[in-house]
């Protein structure tokens, strides 16, 4: 299964308004197509991808997270495990642009 737009995910009201709007991303990447909706759909299984630099992995992985999390709990739902500060930084970074909507 791939998914050409993003309203093929299932996602949220928000998380949509968070792609177009904020990120203002118009359509999935190549591995962001393949990868979604295997990281999306249940039943969830363990996934390793991988793509060149800048093809838009780190979406897939924040899109996957934010879309497990309930908004209305205050308490830790979710793991992002980096290697470097720097990284933590960027994926913060992108959280905070996909849930400002
Ligand atoms: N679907 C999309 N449409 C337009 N731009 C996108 C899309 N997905 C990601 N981008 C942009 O492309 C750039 C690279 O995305 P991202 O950091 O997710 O890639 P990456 O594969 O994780 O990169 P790296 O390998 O360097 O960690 C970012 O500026 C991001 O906003």
């Amino acid at each position: 299964m791939q998914a050409d737009m993003f309203e093929e995910l299932n996602l949220s009201a928000d998380l949509l308004k968070g792609l177009y709007v904020e990120m203002k991303f118009e359509r999935p990447s190549k591995i962001q197509t393949i990868s979604l909706p295997m990281i999306l759909t249940p039943p969830y299984k363990h996934l390793i991808a991988q793509a060149h630099n800048g093809s838009g992995k780190t979406t897939c992985f924040v899109l996957g997270m934010l879309s497990r999390v309930d908004p209305k709990l205050t308490a830790p739902q979710a793991l992002c495990i980096c290697p470097t500060r720097e990284l933590v930084i960027q994926i913060d970074d992108l959280c905070d642009l996909q849930i400002r909507s």
